[in-house]
């Protein structure tokens, strides 16, 4: 491939971190032959956290880091980013190559060329990072009930049913589960607790109300789905109701900055992007419109019933 030396002076450095074992591991080839084409150095990943070094690195060197692989490697990517203190003069692509590809999904990302394309034709939009304990995620976090069980989830129950596959697989546990203590903090508003079987968090990605899962990225503010202390059978239900795209009545949202939870005396599994993190409290933030993302052609702002 060129080397950066033989760029012409003024010509971005472009690097690109793929995880060579996301999704079905298929896409080395694919992967190498578009990043020569189109100017990139590619660097393989050997390990989760090597993801988060190699952006941090990629981040001090070049001025677009893409990333190639799933929603674990894109947020794992944006760390190594935020750890670099790279936000303002750096952007971020996506190229997915990973099993669900939520995130691309949301972003208007189709596939690993269309990903290449957006790079250089996609709209710039600067969106949203949530954190949790201080950590940066892109998509959701998943506490309470669901979450442990989310490691079990099949892929494809993924792909079609988002975070209610996790919600399903749990009902098929039928099992004891202690309340979360959720406090939310809205913007100007009075604080207010309430107790929970499931909290959903999300940023990129939203609880469905209306069938839609991409969430409104750029607004500052998490979509907070909290389900309340019901039955496993009404659990079902719920879940079920909201799949359909109906309001369910003991699913409460919100909209909020700020959010605390409390998880239940000692510390319990919670899903961040799909992988799972094992915490007994948790403190949620926003940088607001803060990663540089080049989106696709299909991506909304405010895509309706994100609420
Ligand atoms: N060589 C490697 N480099 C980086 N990560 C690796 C490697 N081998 C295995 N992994 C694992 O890959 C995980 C990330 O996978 P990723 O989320 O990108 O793909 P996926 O699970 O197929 O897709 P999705 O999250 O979209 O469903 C990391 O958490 C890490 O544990």
């Amino acid at each position: 491939m060129t080397s950066p030396v033989d760029d012409p002076p003024g010509t971005p450095r472009r690097i690109l971190v793929h995880n060579p074992a996301s999704g079905d591991a298929s896409h080395g080839d694919q992967i190498r032959r578009l990043a020569d084409e189109r100017g990139y150095e590619v660097r393989e990943t050997e390990s989760a956290e090597d993801i988060v070094e190699q952006a941090a690195t990629a981040a001090t060197e070049a001025d677009v880091v893409a990333a190639a692989g799933g929603d674990g490697t894109l947020t794992r990517a944006v760390r190594g980013l935020a750890r670099a203190d790279a936000f303002e003069d750096t952007l971020f692509g996506v190229v997915p190559v990973g099993t669900g590809n939520n995130f691309a999904g949301n972003v208007g990302v189709t596939g690993i060329e269309h990903g290449f394309d957006v790079i250089d034709h996609g709209d710039r939009r600067r969106i949203d990072v949530g954190l949790v304990n201080e950590t940066p995620f892109l998509n959701s976090v998943v506490a309470g009930l669901t979450a442990e069980a989310s490691a079990d989830t099949e892929p494809e129950a993924k792909e079609r049913w988002g975070t209610l596959a996790y919600a399903m697989t749990t009902a098929e546990t039928l099992r004891e589960f202690d309340n979360l203590r959720v406090r939310i903090e809205p913007d100007g508003d009075e604080p207010l607790s309430c107790d929970a079987k499931i909290v959903f968090v999300g940023n990129a990605r939203s609880f469905p109300s209306t069938g839609r899962t991409q969430g409104n990225v750029e607004d500052g503010l998490l979509e907070v789905a909290v389900i309340e202390d019901v039955s496993t059978l009404d659990l079902i239900e719920e879940s079920l109701q909201a799949a359909l795209g109906n309001d369910a009545e003991h699913v409460s949202r919100f909209e909020t900055r700020r959010l605390e939870i409390e998880l239940s005396g000692e510390p319990d599994d919670i899903s961040v992007d799909g992988e799972i993190l094992t915490e007994s409290h948790l403190t949620f933030d926003v940088w607001e419109r803060t990663l540089w993302l080049p989106v696709g052609e299909t991506y909304e702002p405010s895509p309706q019933g994100s609420r």
